[in-house]
């Protein structure tokens, strides 16, 4: 089973909002969609599961292509928090609809989820808390049964406690590798502590798709400090330059061999200290552009 995205293109306002995306997905993954506001996150959800029409490549199924095979729709989900056209339903009658739309819609899931966290199944969406319509798209969407979950920002206005239970749900949705799950955030520490991979768009191309424990085991960040205020230009050559406050600098590199480990002493460092590396640091040291902080300064 897999999910392929093949050269998938969206203009939104004559930009090239996606611009060629390849990648695939295998049920058993939990992936984070990263990137910077107005990146394309959304977008690309809402191509992938038709709600726009690419204007070129294909989003496939098993190797079928979905655009064709309407019904190959029943294998993805993606409950749109920005829809507006099912608020004066109450959610109750949504659960009606999905199971028209799924027919492998599991009532009984949806129920028990509904009870367990105390969202009225009799009332409008539109008077739903923030967290509480958040709390039922996540619910609705794991209990369509569909292979393919799309979650847009989940974890959004829930409190802290839910959305500790939330992570839990995901996490079993994928446990038993008959699903993936695709979650765009902006809620990196949350987000680094259950998804698999990360795939990270910019300028409408993915710039990095990274396999965490990879990551993790190949990446570097340091704290360094130097003698003179001068920043050596191998940290910009092979690093990426997160913070620099008078002579300390802390640096992330992403491939840090034992070359670099070399050539970096011979730029002798007075202090050096290997820092926690996260997801945010490598959202920073990715998609932070000069002029959102004055970093040479
Ligand atoms: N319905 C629309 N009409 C016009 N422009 C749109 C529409 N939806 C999105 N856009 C534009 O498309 C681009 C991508 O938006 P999108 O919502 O996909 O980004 P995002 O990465 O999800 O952003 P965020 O992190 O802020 O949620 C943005 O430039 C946005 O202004």
């Amino acid at each position: 089973m897999s999910l392929n995205i093949v050269n998938l293109s969206k203009q939104i306002n004559q930009q090239a909002t996606l611009a060629a995306l390849n990648f695939e997905i295998q049920p058993g993954q939990i992936v984070g969609i990263i990137g910077r506001n107005g990146v394309g996150k959304t977008t690309l959800f809402r191509t992938i599961n038709g709600q726009y029409l690419p204007d070129d490549g294909q989003v496939l199924v098993d190797g079928q292509v979905v655009v064709t095979q309407p019904e190959l729709r029943q294998q993805l989900s993606f409950v749109d928090p920005q829809a507006t056209f099912f608020k004066t339903a109450t959610a109750k009658q949504i659960a009606w609809f999905y199971q028209a739309t799924y027919p492998k819609f599991d009532q009984a899931k949806f129920d028990r989820l509904m009870t367990r966290y105390q969202l009225p199944v009799d009332r409008k969406l539109r008077h739903f808390s923030k967290g509480m319509f958040g709390l039922f798209t996540i619910i609705l969407s794991v209990s369509t049964a569909a292979p393919y979950l799309f979650l847009d920002e989940p974890l959004d206005g829930l409190d802290v406690i839910i959305r500790k239970n939330v992570l839990s749900i995901l996490i079993d949705e994928v446990a038993n590798g008959n699903r993936a799950i695709m979650i765009a955030s902006h809620n990196l520490s949350e987000l680094e502590g259950i998804i698999d991979r990360a795939i990270m768009l910019k300028d409408g191309h993915i710039i990095h798709d990274y396999q965490l424990e990879t990551m993790r085991a190949q990446a570097r960040k340091l704290q360094l400090v130097y003698r003179e205020k001068q920043i050596p230009a191998l940290l910009r050559e092979h690093g990426r330059i997160v913070s620099v406050s008078g002579r300390v600098i802390v640096v992330v590199f992403e491939d840090f061999t034992p070359a670099l480990q070399a050539a970096l002493a011979a730029t002798e460092p007075v202090f050096q200290e290997a820092l926690p590396l996260s997801l945010t640091d490598l959202f920073m040291a990715n998609l932070t552009d000069e002029h959102d902080y004055d970093l040479l300064s």
